[in-house]
């Protein structure tokens, strides 16, 4: 779980460092106030790190506006004093980190820390919230840290931060304001609702709803407390007690306040006293960091004796007796370059984003969920948005918002489908996630559909809507049904007459003997397309041989490797069923004109009888075919191809051996051209391969 931010870049001169503080200043005071920053955490933090550098460098060159060294990066002021500072934390990002600051802490104090009081470390922004005689009366941010901006209005619209207390108590209580979750989902919802736009991502929904007044509507948010001081006009003797009391009964004391504490959540604080303890706790609060209904970005471990707390004392910036250990950055910002709509095994139709790569938490992010068409316009999604996308441990990475403010006005709205994606049905979008009209049966129509293609079975009078209707009437429930489909059973459709009955029927005849490359592509092998399929039937030759391969047999087929050897062998033991009803009803299983692999030959592809007329040529077809070649569709010029010992290719390359050119032929001639490839017009290729042509 260790983690190492990206290194930072470097300033050329004074002018490129300005600018950084320009930009890290504008990022904190957005991040800060409920703008959205332009920047991520990760990139925030590399540009505060390079500014740090170059002033190390620079000692003579430091602006004083630079945020290095300062509460908030001294993006915020406020006009409410603090009775005692509000800092900020130090961090730490990994174990040995940790072990060598409690070493400092025990260095400077002169003894090892008493116990530790370990919690979450909250994702939101802090506030101290002020009692008098147990009422509640006002609210501060944190601010710079000396002075914060009173938020007062908020009173009453933050959960676990009461407006009465349960005892008559003057105390400043300090802690997190935060959304949910859920919390979240509804302020965007109602902010969007109103005109507004989406907030980015939780905490910038936090800040920005914090601090806005007279807004016309209200959301809620949360509050934990991590501490708990008097104020001046706290009687002298509870001030002394609560100087004294430790950090964890500080909160203790809180909670029986009727303050809200993590205590009530999975990751309540604890108190420890080894630093391998501390650690592991820091181990399984990160583990559950996906699961939590709010977000936190790293756990807070502080000295839970106030002795231990007043030796070690604070700096200008943060205390030294606590640390934030720090958790990779789970949030950032990359661009939404399309929308996916996916048919699930129940019909259900998702939404899927497709994304600029982004790497978070450890793994590069290409797709996250979208959910359903509702929460695409709940979060005012737009095709070319710079989006917040948030992946923790093995969830499925979100979309939490588009940074509305980075837009260009190039966004394009996203197209919402018409009719099911998958099998053309009409749309149920009745309830929040849309569903194909043809439920569960929607693959079945699709899967038939393809099976029925041109490139496949090629049946015709078997398009969709005849696929539909025979599904819809219970007649076929796989592929292998179609070849037992009786004359009555047909006769028996809406708009089936005796001729359409009769012409299907010769079609399903005629597509028991298609070769067996065109049956394996019509099961829809996952990871086998046309081109796959004509492979791996010239290898086996038979669909015996294909089924008793393993994985190991079957890698030995071009293109597949160890990752898609498995995946195919065990989609085929799926369809033995099926393939044994096609069998049954005396489909063709061979491939002709190729023979199986010998036992003894296994890195051999199985070739043709016959060495065959294009044996190691890898051929492209390009234009339009005549002559001899005029019917056939480019698919099949491929299965021709390979036929004749050749390979096809779709495009030219130095290994491309010969371009078919027919008319109309652009490009792909001329890139052959320019890299003297063999050209042949269709009936020079006719006459190469007339010993196929039957
Ligand atoms: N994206 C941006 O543009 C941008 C701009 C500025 C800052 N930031 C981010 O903000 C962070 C720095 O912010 P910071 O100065 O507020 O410090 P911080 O968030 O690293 O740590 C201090 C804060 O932690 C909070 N906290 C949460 N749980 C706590 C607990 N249990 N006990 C004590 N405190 C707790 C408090 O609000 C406290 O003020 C960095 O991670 C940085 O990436 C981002
Ligand atoms: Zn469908």
């Amino acid at each position: 779980m260790t983690h190492m931010t990206t290194s930072a870049p470097v300033f050329a001169d004074a002018a490129a460092y300005a600018q950084a503080v320009e930009d890290a200043s504008k990022a904190a005071a957005a991040y800060y106030t409920g703008g959205t920053s332009a920047l991520d955490d990760d990139a925030y933090d590399r540009l505060v790190r390079a500014i740090a550098e170059f002033e190390a460098e620079h000692p003579d060159q430091v602006l004083p506006h630079s945020p290095t060294g300062k509460v908030a990066g001294g993006a915020v002021q406020g006009d409410v004093p603090h009775t005692v500072a509000m800092l900020s934390l130090d961090n730490v990002f990994a174990p040995e980190e940790f072990t060598t600051w409690t070493a400092s802490v025990a260095r400077r104090i002169g003894r090892e820390v008493t116990r530790w009081n370990v919690q979450p470390k909250l994702d939101g922004l802090a506030i101290a919230a002020r009692y008098t005689d147990g009422r509640l009366t006002r609210i501060v941010t944190r601010g710079d840290g000396t002075a914060g901006e009173d938020v007062s209005h908020a009173i009453g619209t933050i959960e676990g931060l009461p407006g009465r207390l349960t005892e008559p108590v003057t105390v400043e209580v300090r802690g997190e304001v935060l959304m949910t979750t859920g919390q979240f989902e509804h302020a965007n919802t109602v902010r969007t609702a109103h005109g507004g736009a989406p907030f980015a991502n939780p905490r910038n929904a936090a800040a920005g709803t914090l601090r806005a007044k007279d807004r016309a509507y209200t959301v809620p948010m949360t509050f934990f407390a991590y501490g708990l001081l008097p104020l001046p006009t706290t009687p002298a003797d509870a001030a002394g007690h609560l100087a004294e009391l430790a950090h964890g009964d500080l909160l203790q004391y809180a909670a029986d306040l009727g303050v809200r504490t993590p205590a009530g959540t999975s990751v309540p604080g604890v108190t420890l006293e080894s630093v391998e303890d501390v650690l592991a706790r820091v181990e399984e609060i990160a583990a559950l960091r996906a699961e939590l209904p709010f977000g936190i970005d790293g756990i807070v471990i502080k000295a839970d004796l106030a002795a231990d707390q007043q030796a070690a004392g604070s700096g200008s910036r943060a205390p030294r007796w606590a640390i934030a250990f720090k958790l990779p950055a789970v949030e950032k910002i990359t661009k939404l370059i399309d929308v996916e709509w996916n048919v699930g095994r129940t019909g259900i139709i998702a939404p899927r984003a497709v994304l600029e790569p982004v790497d978070i938490d450890g793994s590069t992010v290409t797709y996250a969920t979208l959910h359903n068409p509702s929460d695409i316009t709940r979060r005012d999604l737009r095709i070319g948005d710079q989006v917040m996308v948030y992946k923790a441990g093995d969830i499925i990475p979100r979309v939490e918002a588009p940074v509305a403010h980075l837009r260009t006005g190039d966004e394009q709205p996203i197209v919402f489908p018409e009719v099911c994606p998958q099998c053309g049905s009409p749309i149920d979008a009745g309830e929040q996630r849309w569903r194909c009209e043809r439920g569960r049966d929607c693959h079945l129509v699709a899967s038939l559909s393809y099976a029925a293609g041109r490139d496949q079975l090629d049946i015709e009078g078997l398009g969709a809507s005849r696929v539909v209707q025979l599904v819809d009437a219970g007649l076929v429930a796989d592929i292998a049904d179609l070849f037992t489909l009786t004359r009555e059973q047909l006769l028996g459709l809406e708009r089936m007459g005796e001729t359409s009955t009769d012409n299907l029927l010769a079609a399903i005849e005629t597509a028991k003997t298609q070769p067996l490359s065109r049956v394996l592509c019509a099961l829809g092998v996952r990871g086998t397309g046309r081109s796959m399929s004509r492979r791996i039937a010239r290898h086996f030759a038979t669909m015996d041989h294909i089924r008793a391969a393993d994985a190991e047999a079957m890698q030995q087929v071009e293109g597949i490797g160890s990752e898609k050897a498995p995946v195919i062998v065990a989609e085929l033991t799926e369809l033995a069923p099926v393939i044994d009803k096609l069998t049954a009803t005396g489909v063709n299983m061979t491939e002709p004109g190729a023979t199986p692999p010998t036992p003894d030959d296994r890195t051999e592809t199985g070739t043709p009888a016959a060495p065959g007329p294009l044996d190691g040529m890898t051929v492209v077809v390009t234009g339009a075919m005549t002559g001899p070649l005029e019917q056939l569709s480019r698919n099949q010029m491929n299965e021709l191809i390979e036929r004749a010992g050749g390979k096809s290719s779709s495009s030219v390359s130095k290994r491309t051996s010969l371009v078919v050119a027919g008319e109309g032929a652009g490009s792909k001639r001329a890139k052959a051209e320019s890299l003297d490839i063999r050209l042949a017009t269709p009936d020079e290729f006719a006459e190469l391969v007339a010993a196929l042509l039957t």
